[in-house]
């Protein structure tokens, strides 16, 4: 297996760097830009693992994708909501949006559609999804566990109506239905049953429904209404860059002392994660914010924090991995759905640290972290990129550290290490 020595750095980082584009806001654009009648688009878009099975998903569902990486742009040729495929064999890899929203998308066709992933996503959750699909019309043949991959969809069109979801694992499930629900047959109300986790990623989706054409009527934190009949309408859009994968570069400058500054990415974000910014300040970094960029200067000490990251999860690894440096000990909260991602999230970091001699506290929904000295080794990732990169920010103040399996940052920053290496090389 490939690894990746990280060197250590003697000096505060002092680098200007650029992130690709948002992996949740290219495959959210990328399906209802399907879904809009004509052309779209997509600027700046992100080309990874997950970006490039979830339009291959499309292209295979009728929906002619032209893509051109070397300008990251995709253009989308929209069929105002018909899926021209009558019969297709989806693979998803591990892209949790892609299984979510493609076997929501493939609900509104009228034919049969196999979804399957790597062995990992067959054990990610799917069946509250279905359930839903399956009141609004389509039938699901599983092949192993009912309600998780591979399966085949039978639809005729989503019928919509009155549903009530889960979402205590995964927001992804609400946001797949949402963006399909305009072109359901009758107008769909979504009651969220309990507690609905990843918050800001539904507010994500409803923004982008909106900068393509559609309202979600929100009641409370629990309701959505979608009106029946509603169109996308294609335009030009521009993906953010990616708020989440930015966290490693603003760690960087965070942990070091350093001075980081990603370009085009502001503080206006439409991604929660955005509000990393507001976790590293309250650890004790200064903040620099402009219309066309965002910078992290890090303090000589960081502080300890006690943090719900419920709604930032996917920086749960990024805070874990600095937090042997902070003056006090570090708590994560309320991210039990960690568990259910590329890999337990919470068990690889706990296990990670601890090989690092770092002391840590595992709790069902939770972890606590003690600062204190690292003994360098060798990182596991589990086929999950935010080990890698997180864990290569830890690598820039411990001389020794390695990071296994480097290349499955291919998920979502396949050139993340040479994007890391020219940070330190300025
Ligand atoms: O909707 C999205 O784009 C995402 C939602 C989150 O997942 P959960 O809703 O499963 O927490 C997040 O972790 C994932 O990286 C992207
Ligand atoms: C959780 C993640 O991805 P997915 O879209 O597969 O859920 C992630 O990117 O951290």
């Amino acid at each position: 297996m490939d690894t990746i020595a990280i060197p250590a750095l003697n000096r505060p980082v002092d680098a200007t760097v650029e992130i690709p584009g948002s992996k949740s806001l290219t495959n959210r654009a990328l399906l209802v830009a399907a879904l809009a009648q004509g052309d779209s688009i997509l600027e700046n878009a992100l080309f990874s693992e997950d970006s490039e099975y979830f339009a291959k998903c499309v292209e295979q569902l009728g929906i002619p994708i032209t893509l051109n990486p070397d300008l990251a742009k995709i253009q989308v040729a929209g069929r105002g909501g018909d899926i021209p495929a009558k019969q297709a064999d989806l693979f998803v890899g591990l892209a949790g949006t892609a299984a979510r929203f493609i076997s929501a998308l493939v609900a509104l066709g009228n034919g049969e559609y196999r979804l399957d992933g790597v062995p990992r996503m067959r054990e990610r959750p799917m069946g509250d999804l279905l359930t839903v699909l399956q009141t609004g019309g389509a039938t699901i043949n599983f092949e192993g566990n009912s309600g998780f991959m591979p399966y085949t969809v039978y639809s005729q069109g989503f019928a919509g109506g009155n549903f009530r979801l889960k979402a205590n694992q995964t927001s992804q499930q609400l946001s797949a239905l949402l963006m399909i629900a305009p072109y359901a047959q009758q107008d769909t109300i979504i009651e969220v049953e309990g507690t609905l986790v990843s918050q800001s990623y539904v507010k994500m989706t409803c923004r982008l429904m909106a900068d393509f054409g559609v309202e979600v009527i929100q009641i409370g934190d629990n309701q959505f209404q979608i009106k029946a009949g509603q169109r996308y309408q294609a335009r030009h859009y521009t993906v953010e860059p990616d708020a989440s994968n930015a966290s490693y570069f603003f760690a960087a400058a965070a942990v070091t002392g350093g001075r980081v500054r990603v370009k085009h990415l502001t503080k206006q974000s439409c991604q929660g994660d955005i509000l990393w910014l507001n976790v590293l300040e309250q650890m004790g970094c200064q903040i620099k914010d402009s219309d066309d960029y965002t910078e992290v200067t890090g303090p000589k000490q960081l502080q300890g924090i006690d943090i719900d990251m419920n709604d930032i999860s996917d920086l749960v690894q990024t805070l874990g991995a600095i937090a042997p440096f902070a003056s006090s000990p570090i708590t994560i909260r309320n991210v039990e759905h960690i568990r259910y991602k590329e890999t337990d999230r919470i068990k690889a970091v706990v296990t990670e640290l601890r090989r690092l001699g770092v002391k840590v506290e595992e709790f069902a929904d939770r972890l606590k972290i003690e600062p204190g000295p690292i003994t360098p080794a060798a990182i596991e990732t589990y086929h999950d990129h935010r080990m890698a990169m997180a864990f290569a920010v830890t690598g820039l103040k411990v001389p020794g550290i390695v990071i296994k399996d480097p290349g499955c940052t291919a998920k979502t920053f396949p050139d993340y290490f040479t994007r890391f290496f020219q940070m330190l090389e300025q």
